[in-house]
């Protein structure tokens, strides 16, 4: 049997009324119901960009260790470098940098308007890498338009009006970008002994929130749980790759599973992805959506606050504080599923 391959999908017909726009909303919600991921092709972030984001990030991880301590992630701040990610509390071999949306990009990021329950952006030392952070900015922003027009697909495949999940977003959204660099040979991994699953890249998770764009490079790793098999996501010249959380997965009401995915440890060639999380506001409270649910499909979740979800959820990936919270915690016992 051929393996199993996630669909790519053109979303370029997306904006416009005509009927090729009917026929990508069909595709997304079918790779939304089989695979919770796909790749995508036409959304016009410029291969000139692309290129740049890729040459900033590899500039940024090539700095020595003590530049990149200096925007070390705290237990109070989650924005900026770590190389002690833990996924279920198994450390992951990579590090990281994250940066987040600036509800104030006019005032300083330290500024008490910037400053988020996550913390605030650092950027490295500008005269280190001075078209890191403009650059970085620029990709933000041409992810959040891609992750809107998603974002209204969806809606529109589970028969809402576009701008019922979007609404959410509008303002003060806490999504974030990660850029992630999976060494070959990780200083740090004789600290501590390797989980049941040995040695991972990133351990089998689903992402919180509603949905990720993410762009990667050529080097095959991240992989997919379809029916208990990991399928391998094989990279697409020009496509990012998007995947739905754990939100989309609740204002569905389980229609639209958000799929559990892995990365495999680099061995023989260095690995870097940038994923674009795309994250309501604080105060957004997610639940089934009145029009998926009726007599024969009760709500399967109670409502559950981003902020609250999320602030449990980062405590859990910056240290070991026991098992981490998870989406199945807010099941209604005794309801399909649960
Ligand atoms: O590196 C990748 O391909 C995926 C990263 C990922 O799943 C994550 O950061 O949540
Ligand atoms: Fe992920």
């Amino acid at each position: 049997m051929p393996a199993k391959r996630i669909p790519v999908i053109d979303i370029q017909p997306l904006g416009g009324r005509t009927r090729p726009h009917d026929e990508t909303i069909t595709a997304i919600g079918a790779a939304c119901r089989e695979y919770g991921f796909f790749h995508i092709i036409g959304h016009r972030i410029p291969a000139d960009l692309i290129e740049r984001v890729w040459r900033e990030t590899k500039r940024f991880f090539a700095l020595p260790l003590d530049a990149k301590r200096v925007v070390s992630r705290s237990k109070e701040n989650a924005r900026g470098w770590y190389n002690r990610e833990l996924t279920k509390n198994a450390r992951d071999m990579k590090e990281v940098f994250d940066f987040g949306h600036t509800p104030r990009p006019e005032l300083l990021d330290e500024d008490p308007a910037n400053w988020t329950q996550d913390g605030f952006n650092r950027w490295p030392d500008a005269r280190l890498c001075p078209d890191f952070r403009p650059t970085m900015q620029e990709y933000f922003r041409a992810c959040e338009r891609v992750a809107f027009t998603l974002l209204e697909a969806i809606a529109e495949s589970l028969g809402v009006p576009p701008d019922t999940l979007t609404h959410d977003f509008v303002g003060r959204h806490t999504s974030f970008v990660r850029l992630n660099y999976y060494p070959c040979h990780d200083p740090l991994c004789l600290e501590r002994p390797a989980s049941a699953t040995g040695h991972l890249g990133i351990h089998p998770h689903t992402d919180a929130g509603a949905l990720t764009v993410l762009l990667h490079d050529d080097v095959s790793a991240l992989e997919i749980n379809l029916d208990g098999q990991w399928i391998l996501v094989e990279p697409v010249t020009g496509a990012l790759v998007v995947n739905i959380g754990d939100i989309v997965q609740v204002w569905s009401n389980d229609r639209y599973p958000a799929p559990v995915h892995r990365v495999r440890a680099s061995t023989n060639r260095e690995r870097y992805s940038l994923p674009f999380f795309f994250n309501p506001v604080y105060e957004a409270i997610y639940a089934p959506l009145a029009a998926v649910t009726n007599e024969q499909s009760l709500p399967r979740y109670r409502p559950i606050t981003w902020g609250d979800f999320r602030w449990k959820r980062q405590q859990g990936d910056y240290a070991d504080y026991g098992p981490e919270n998870q989406i199945s915690d807010y099941r209604i016992p005794g309801v399909d599923g649960a």
